[in-house]
């Protein structure tokens, strides 16, 4: 699968996209034999949590998200995804997005449906009826992408994209798009990390 990456195309010009880059390899890449969400082997792992909680590194997710975007052309009012991944992906947004006096919420999509209190799946302001960006940190089969996709829908949003910070190039965005019938763009692909 070739590279269609948003930074194979900003970071040359864009110290905050080439820095984040840095911070992933240095932070996150973990090299060796792993087991994956989807019970798949693999021999390295992108633990973005590490950099989605890293006191230099969330800031830039936020910024280098936000532009991504942009730099489509998507419009929307709210992002979020499945936790926990998604979780300080969409909240890095909506600071980055505050700091540039844009109003952006954060949602969060449980597994599944809370069955006290509010009974949500979808917890945050109401998404019902606004144009939303499903958000992933990593994505291998798309699954989980996809399960907030669904979760997002039933909930009411209106799903624009699914914007991912590192896809590991196993076939998730053909099968996001094929799927759920919306673009999906991500910030790093395995190549751009020398994960080739
Ligand atoms: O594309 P997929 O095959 O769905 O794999 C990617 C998912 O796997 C990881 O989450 P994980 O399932 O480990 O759960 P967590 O976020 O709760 O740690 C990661 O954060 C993605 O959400
Ligand atoms: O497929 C996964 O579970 C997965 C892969 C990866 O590189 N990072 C991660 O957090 N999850």
């Amino acid at each position: 699968m070739t590279s269609s990456s948003f930074a194979a195309a900003a970071q040359h010009n864009d110290p905050e996209v080439s820095r984040l880059s840095d911070l992933i390899s240095q932070h996150a890449v973990v090299r060796g034999r792993v087991t994956l969400s989807s019970g798949k082997e693999a021999d390295y792992y992108v633990d973005l949590r590490r950099v989605t909680l890293h006191h230099e590194a969330a800031p830039l997710v936020g910024r280098v998200m936000l532009k991504m975007l942009d730099d489509a052309g998507m419009e929307y009012s709210a992002v979020g995804g499945l936790t926990m991944g998604a979780d300080p992906v969409g909240t890095a947004m909506l600071h980055a997005a505050a700091a540039q006096r844009r109003e952006l919420d954060a949602f969060v999509v449980r597994k599944a449906a809370k069955s006290y209190g509010m009974g949500r799946q979808v917890e945050g302001p109401s998404i019902k009826g606004r144009k939303v960006v499903v958000l992933e940190d990593t994505s291998t089969t798309g699954g989980s992408a996809l399960q907030a996709v669904e979760g997002v829908r039933a909930a009411g949003g209106d799903v624009q994209a699914v914007a991912v910070i590192v896809d590991r190039d196993t076939g998730a965005k053909e099968k996001i798009e094929a799927e759920a019938g919306v673009p999906c763009f991500y910030a790093y692909s395995k190549a751009d990390l020398g994960l080739d």
